[in-house]
């Protein structure tokens, strides 16, 4: 049986899937797939019986992927899939940041014994809040996240402004035509009562709310970061606030530097801690899993293109290679130059990487372990896997 390495809790319907597609799960030392949410990949040895690593969740900066790229090993995520708890959170937060409803339950919990309800009603001048109605959410990142934050918030009666210089087309197509588009940051920043970031943690988004960008915002806005720790510069944002140059910071990421501190609200990381996210997620993660390692079709990866064709032939064959000049030319002359017929050749590239999916239906045994080794020596050649389809009743 194929074994499959998993790390965190992952979800039971994820779990149940691969069972019952004929993985072992932790069974042993030499795992085909590995299956995480938020441990950390930079810290693990991936042995090189690892075809795939997927994130069952949104982020993946906790995986080594430009080493993983080299090896040829696929990484995938579950996108979208816990986009509506993160939502959730951040209307929530939204809420807290408004309201003080924090320390009015502390409050209400403070008044027992006696006159209760004449004691809350004679102090409860210290709990008002404002509304969100009327006020303007800046929208860092419209993905599958910061998308439905936006269109929620118009709901909430707020108004909305976006930016996202890297918007794809199907998340597009989900914002609400309401939305103003920010041109720049800086627009987002200056115009907003409340700034919430839902952005990849990555090279270039390391601080991207620093203190720079701190400064120009109002100084009775609130700040919140449910995307990674790092994002923000908790340190400037500490700063902000301690200078009442920002009234109130909530982060899903806790850090030193924030606890103890009356305008600052953390939560545990628990963004996309729902049963139904997580499902998702773990059921998206095992079907890409199960897909890729059955077929080789790529579907949500994030470190290779993705590929996904039905599987009509008795064989195929999938090479990860380069993007470099004549990799098509050198993949079909392989085949030809053997004696193997390509039924259908798919290629797709992204950054760096290419893949091709070869199909084939006459693919003899002498042909198929040639092939294991001889497309390998193809300079640029990373890694070719050979697939057999699961359906067809195949005779050499
Ligand atoms: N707190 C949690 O539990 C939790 C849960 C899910 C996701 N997240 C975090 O939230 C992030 C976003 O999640 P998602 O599902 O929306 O991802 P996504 O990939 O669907 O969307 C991210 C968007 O950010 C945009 N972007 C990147 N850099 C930007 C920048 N500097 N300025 C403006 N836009 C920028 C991209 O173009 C993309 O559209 C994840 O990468 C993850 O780190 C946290
Ligand atoms: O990027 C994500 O999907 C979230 O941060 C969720 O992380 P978790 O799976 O560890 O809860």
């Amino acid at each position: 049986m194929t074994n499959i390495k998993t790390y965190n809790a992952i979800s039971g319907k994820g779990l149940d899937y691969l069972s019952q597609h004929g993985y072992d799960i932790n069974a042993q030392d030499s795992p085909k797939g590995i299956l995480l949410r938020s441990q950390n990949l930079f810290d693990e040895v991936i042995p090189d019986t690892v075809r795939a690593v997927v994130r069952s969740g949104a982020g993946f900066n906790n995986i080594p992927v430009a080493d993983l790229s080299k090896r040829g090993i696929v990484v995938f995520n579950t996108p979208g899939g816990n986009a509506n708890a993160v939502k959730e959170l951040t209307i929530a937060s939204l809420i807290l940041a408004a309201r003080p409803v924090v320390g009015a339950i502390k409050f209400a919990n403070q008044t027992r014994g006696g006159d209760v309800s004449l004691r809350t009603e004679s102090n409860k001048g210290g709990y008002r809040g404002t509304e969100l109605a009327g006020k303007t959410l800046g929208v860092i990142g419209l993905g599958n996240v910061g998308s439905k934050v936006a269109n929620t918030a118009l709901a909430l009666d707020m108004d909305v402004i976006g930016y996202d210089p890297g918007l794809n087309a199907n998340t597009a197509w989900r914002i609400d035509r309401h939305i103003v588009h920010a041109r720049n940051v800086e627009e987002v920043l200056r115009r907003a009562d409340y700034v919430t970031v839902h952005i990849p943690m990555e090279e270039k988004n390391d601080h991207f709310i620093d203190a720079g960008k701190l400064q120009l915002m109002k100084p009775e806005a609130a700040l919140l970061n449910l995307s990674r720790g790092g994002i923000v510069d908790d340190h400037a944002a500490k700063a902000a606030l301690d200078s009442d140059q920002l009234r109130m910071y909530i982060t899903d990421f806790a850090d030193d530097v924030l606890f103890d501190n009356p305008k600052v609200i953390i939560t545990p990381h628990i963004g996309g801690s729902t049963i139904e996210a997580e499902d998702t997620s773990a059921l998206m993660a095992a079907k890409e899993l199960d897909e890729y390692l059955t077929s080789g079709n790529i579907i949500n990866s994030v470190n290779y293109p993705d590929v996904n064709e039905p599987f009509t032939t008795n064989y195929r064959v999938g090479i990860i290679h380069e993007n470099v000049p004549n990799m098509i030319g050198q993949i079909s002359a392989f085949f030809g130059d053997n004696g193997i017929n390509i039924e259908q050749l798919s290629n797709r590239a992204v950054g760096q990487y290419a893949y091709t999916l070869v199909a084939i239906n006459d693919f003899t045994s002498a042909q198929q372990e040639h092939v294991k080794t001889a497309l390998d020596e193809i300079p640029h050649v990373i890694l070719t896997r050979r697939y057999q389809n699961p359906n067809m009743m195949i005779g050499d």
